[in-house]
């Protein structure tokens, strides 16, 4: 009784407040609150003593706005050049730029750290995490089981012909018949991410996007860059995970805008997708048909052996948005930046062209295989591509697990978040001198020419465009496959030139620090890149 009665004294004296008063402790708490937050993230805080700005030890915002800004990996790469090989990049965030740094968080199966909680939201839309968002290791694991079948050996062999048919569109698409000029420009951005999209539909889905084409469906790769850049800051909001449920809700897409109207066409997209493929599958078992054998198929018909697990609706929706996002951007931008830095450097062009033209009778003998493999000119071109326009340029971050791990010698405690920026990594003067350069011949070792086993081994440890260990990218050979043809068959059967006076791609001295050379292909980094241009031009070659 006495306790109920303070209680009621209490509650009526509350009451009594005045509504200024109240507000007014309130802000006095929040203030004190905050204050004492960053007093204790730049004084007692395990990760005080790193160097790094002072506003990015207070607060995720300076990262919220790098997303947006879309210039972060500039950003993560100025800040290392400033600060050293490890900095401070959020109140729990660590960024480092050194290979052994890069092997350890990614490189071993047994590595102690796991996908931060950054991916926790990324997937809200499709009820599930995909296998790329899923951080529980051991669930990620049956994921990853269930996702294999559609990279196995096997299929690899059967998306070969689904890759040259659009493939051979692309090439038709790009130039006239007419062999004695050159052709209208066009923005190789747009024609390699409509490429990317089409093989992606074809690999996956079993069904023609038409991109290269027709108008239809070319808002859906707009929209997946798009969608991506509000996936980006959205995870570092202030509880965010609380906000998932309605992170495509009506509310949400008044105050978010475009990007949130586009993440909800894209799942709704992938779902139409799927449900195409759902019924197609059915309809052929009906008729005593073989399927069609794409990448949804063996996901359609997984079976964990290990546990018995099947993917669930929830799961499948996850995974269709995550092979019509993960498989078709990527490589889309490696191609549209390879044409933009052979067209940049001539004496590139020049040598992989006499290489592609060398090996290949007719565009028919252009296939997958050891053939197209032993091109070295051309693998470095791809390398070096990718090396200066990694298309996931910044952190893919991880969380250290109990127990800690040992980074450059220095043990870092569990719940640190840490990562290594491709983009400033493959910058870095100590993994590749003059990095500033395009330049192939870091790839292929040439002791005459100066390019030591030595060299070539560091320029190998020091590349992470795909990630490493069991969380890099399972669709590694098949972006090469896709890559290589792609390259080889163009430059095959055409001559290529950057447009008269165009300067779409470039940096330029106009632009914000970071973005002033001329010769660098520009990304605007949004998980995956957002690009324009270069505008080329092509005409047949003579054989
Ligand atoms: C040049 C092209 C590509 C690049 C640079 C690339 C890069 C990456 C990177 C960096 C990751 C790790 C992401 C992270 O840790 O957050 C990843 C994961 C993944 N990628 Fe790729 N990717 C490419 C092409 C593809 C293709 C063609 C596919 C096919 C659908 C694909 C499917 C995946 C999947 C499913 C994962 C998640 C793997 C897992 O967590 O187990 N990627 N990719």
């Amino acid at each position: 009784m006495e306790v109920l009665s303070l209680n009621g004294s209490g509650i009526s004296a509350l009451l009594d407040t005045p509504i200024s008063a109240l507000c007014l402790y309130f802000v006095v708490l929040i203030i004190a609150y905050f204050t004492i937050i960053s007093i204790y993230r730049v004084t007692f805080h395990p990760l005080a003593r790193y160097p790094g700005p002072l506003s990015y030890k207070l607060s995720n915002w300076p990262l919220i706005f790098q997303c947006i800004g879309g210039n972060r990996h500039i950003i993560h790469l100025q800040d290392h050049e400033k600060y050293g090989s490890v900095v401070r990049i959020g109140p729990n965030v660590l960024s480092y730029n050194t290979e052994t740094a890069l092997n350890v968080i990614y490189g071993g199966q047994k590595t102690n750290v796991r996908k931060s909680e950054w991916y926790r939201t990324i997937d809200a839309g499709s009820g599930a995490f995909s296998a790329a968002t899923e951080i529980d290791k051991k669930k990620h694991a049956v994921r990853r089981r269930f996702i294999s079948h559609s990279f196995s050996t096997e299929a690899l062999r059967n998306s070969e012909p689904f890759i040259q048919d659009n493939v051979a569109r692309f090439c038709e698409n790009l130039a006239s018949k007419d062999e004695k000029t050159w052709s209208e420009k066009k923005d190789m951005a747009k024609w390699c991410t409509w490429l990317g999209f089409d093989i992606m539909g074809a690999l996956a889905f079993g069904r023609p996007f038409n991109c290269l084409e027709s108008e239809e469906n070319r808002y859906i790769p707009t929209a997946i860059t798009s969608a991506s850049k509000y996936m980006y800051y959205f995870p570092f909001l202030p509880a965010a995970w609380l906000l998932a449920p309605i992170m495509n809700s009506r509310l949400m897409e008044y105050v978010g805008g475009q990007s949130v109207t586009d993440n909800i066409r894209l799942v709704n997209y992938a779902a139409e997708q799927l449900q195409f493929k759902i019924e197609q599958e059915k309809v052929d078992k009906e008729k005593g048909k073989a399927p069609r054998k794409d990448m949804l198929h063996y996901l359609l018909n997984a079976e964990d052996p290990k546990t018995g697990l099947k993917p669930t609706p929830e799961e499948l929706l996850a995974d269709s948005v995550l092979y019509l996002t993960a498989g078709s951007d990527t490589v889309a931008t490696c191609l549209a930046a390879s044409f933009f830095y052979l067209v940049h450097n001539p004496s590139a062009l020049a040598k992989v062209t006499a290489e592609v033209r060398a090996a290949f009778n007719s565009p028919e003998e252009i296939t997958a295989g050891k053939h197209i493999d032993s091109l070295a000119y051309l693998h470095g071109v791809m390398d070096e591509t990718m090396r200066r326009c990694p298309p996931k340029p910044s952190h893919v971050p991880r969380e250290v697990m109990p127990g800690g791990i040992t980074i450059d010698g220095e043990h870092i405690p569990a719940g640190t978040v840490v990562g290594v920026p491709a983009y400033a990594i493959h910058h870095n003067p100590d993994c590749y001198p003059d990095p500033w350069s395009f330049n192939p011949e870091r790839w292929i070792v040439n002791e005459a020419a100066g390019v030591s086993a030595e060299s070539v081994a560091l320029t190998n440890r020091s590349f992470c465009p795909f990630s490493l260990g069991i969380r890099g990218c399972i669709g590694k050979t098949l972006a090469y496959m896709e890559y290589k043809i792609t390259l080889a068959h163009v430059l095959w059967k055409y001559d290529i030139r950057q447009a008269e006076g165009e300067t779409v791609g470039e940096g330029s001295p106009d632009l914000e620090q970071g973005r002033q050379r001329v010769d660098e292909y520009q990304m605007v980094d949004v998980i995956g890149v957002m690009r324009s241009g270069p505008m080329v031009e092509f005409k047949l070659a003579h054989h």
